[in-house]
């Protein structure tokens, strides 16, 4: 199967991607390594799907390659669905890990919220140069901790305990996280999908 190149500025995600992705049957390259200058694509939709549909084909039309994107985040039930679409910049526009998570503990401990459930969202679309994006969505529910722990993964991985477990994905690591995770599932569902379209 012919190179699909994974679009995004998220070293995290990437990867995410490789591990996820690796033993099976297509092969993924970074479009930011393979390219000489990747500029971002501005997220303008409402919705994961739109910003998921919106980055790939945006990129595969640009750099005139087959290419995958994800538009993902975080949706808190006591925050009414917040940080949602705008989980990358939720405290700002330079996009901090740790401020973003400061900001989640400090509208949870404000609201003095007892409902601390919530869900990891992916939504994975794959696009070719001039055509409209196929995508796929994954869902992972959790819970959000009081406070940060553990130290791998990245954005919000260190305040969230996935339904089942007793430590949060950062503690948890990559073996664990990329079997459960909103990515994974996401991506199981378009690897389905893009077997069939070769074959079909
Ligand atoms: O748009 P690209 O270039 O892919 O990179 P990004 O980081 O801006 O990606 P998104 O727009 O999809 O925003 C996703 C944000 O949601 C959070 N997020 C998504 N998936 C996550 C995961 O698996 N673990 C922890 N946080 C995650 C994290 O804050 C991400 O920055
Ligand atoms: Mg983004």
């Amino acid at each position: 199967m012919k190179t699909i190149y994974v679009a995004t500025t998220n070293k995290g995600k990437i990867k995410e991607f490789e591990q996820i992705l690796s033993g099976l049957s297509i092969k993924i390259e970074s479009l930011q390594d393979h390219v000489a200058n990747m500029e971002d694509v501005e997220e303008t939709g409402e919705t994961f799907e739109e910003n998921a549909v919106l980055k790939a084909e945006t990129y595969a039309t640009r750099h005139n390659l087959p290419v995958i994107a994800d538009d993902s985040g975080l949706e808190i039930n006591a925050l009414n669905g917040e940080p949602g679409v705008y989980s990358a910049r939720y405290a700002g526009e330079e996009k901090s890990d740790d401020a973003n998570i400061e900001k989640v503990l400090a509208k949870l401990d404000e609201k003095k919220a007892d409902d601390r459930s919530a869900a990891f969202v992916c939504v994975m679309a794959y696009a070719e140069p001039g055509e409209e994006a196929l995508t796929t969505k994954g869902k992972c529910h959790g819970t959000i901790t009081n406070e940060r722990q553990g130290s791998e993964g990245f954005g919000y991985d260190p305040i969230f305990k996935p339904t089942g477990y007793s430590q949060t994905l950062s503690e948890l690591g990559p073996s664990v996280k990329n079997e459960i995770s909103h990515r994974r599932m996401a991506l199981n569902d378009m690897v389905n999908v893009l077997t069939e379209k070769v074959s079909g």
